[in-house]
This record gives structure tokens, sequence and C-alpha cells, in this order.
């Protein structure tokens, strides 16, 4: 059935956990069979190295390094979303489509598919006061 979707795609995603050295290791199965596909096929594919669970950065396991040198090898796209929080999915998907149209994505489409990154509010007035020897001005914490 993957053979279906492979044979004329324009674009193909690689993706890994990178949490998951195994899935990594995987690619390169997936990606023997993308290349029989596309010798078979008239047109050749824009393949992207999408590394998965970035909300997950402290467990990873997957060096950048190792991320990146695939990418060089094999001239792939590199990509790194989280399909939990969402965070660079939609500009994954854009800046794919922009390289098969050739095109070049500005500074303002490129920040317009980055999700805002809300921080929790903090209400620090509930703490007892004379743990601050100065209590902070704001209670409220927007990283944008
Ligand atoms: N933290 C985190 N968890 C994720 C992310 N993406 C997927 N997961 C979790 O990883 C698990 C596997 O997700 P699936 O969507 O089943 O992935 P899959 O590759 O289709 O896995 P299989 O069905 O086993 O082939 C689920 O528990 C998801 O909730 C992510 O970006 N961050």
């Amino acid at each position: 059935l993957c053979l279906v979707y492979l044979y004329g795609a324009g674009g193909i995603l690689l993706v890994y956990d990178i949490t998951n050295y195994q899935s990594f290791e995987n690619l390169e199965d997936w990606y023997s069979v993308v290349k029989k596909v596309s010798e078979e096929s008239e047109t050749q594919p824009l393949v992207a190295l999408v590394g998965n669970k970035i909300d997950l950065e402290h467990m990873r396991t997957v060096k950048l390094e190792k991320h990146l040198r695939l990418c060089q090898e094999n001239g792939f796209s590199s990509h790194f979303v989280s399909a939990k929080t969402g965070d660079s999915v939609f500009l994954c998907f854009q800046k794919v489509a922009a390289e098969i149209l050739g095109i070049k994505l500005n500074k303002a489409e490129i920040e317009q598919s980055q999700r805002v990154v809300k921080a929790d509010i903090v209400n620090y007035n509930q703490e007892p006061m004379s743990r601050t020897v100065n209590p902070p001005r704001s209670s409220m914490c927007a990283v944008q």
C-alpha cells in the first residue's frame, strides 16, 4: 500500500522519533524503498527528514549531528516538529511545499507559521512576602 503513496509523490517526509534511536535507524529501510520507487519514476521527489517529539528534547537519543549528517549525505531538507504540541508542523509542510515549487518563503511567512508559545501564569502575590526582598512587579509572563 505504501508504494501507492510513494509513486509519483512530489515530496516524501521521513519521520522519526528523536527519543527513539531505533526509529532513526529504521529510516535506512524506508529510504531504500523510496529510492527503489523513484528509480521507476520520471520525477525525483523532494525528501525531507523530520525529527518528531521536539517537546521531549530532554529525552533526545538521536544527536543533532546524526540528523544533520544524514541530511547532508542524502540531500534531505531538515525539520523538527512536535505532533503533540503542533510546534512547527505547519511550518514543515509549508517549507516542503515551497521547496517543491521552488519558492523562497519570506521572514513574515515563516514567522506566521510559528506558534506563539505561552508560559503559564504564576501568581507570585500568593507567595509569602517575607521570602522575596523585592516582590515581582508583574504576576504575568508570556513568551512570544
Ligand atoms: N510527546 C510526544 N508524543 C508524541 C508525539 N507524536 C506522537 N506522540 C505519541 O507517540 C505515540 C505513538 O504515536 P503514533 O501516532 O501511534 O505513532 P505511529 O508512528 O503511528 O506509531 P505506530 O502506530 O506504533 O506505528 C503516541 O502515544 C503519541 O501520543 C510528539 O510530538 N510528542
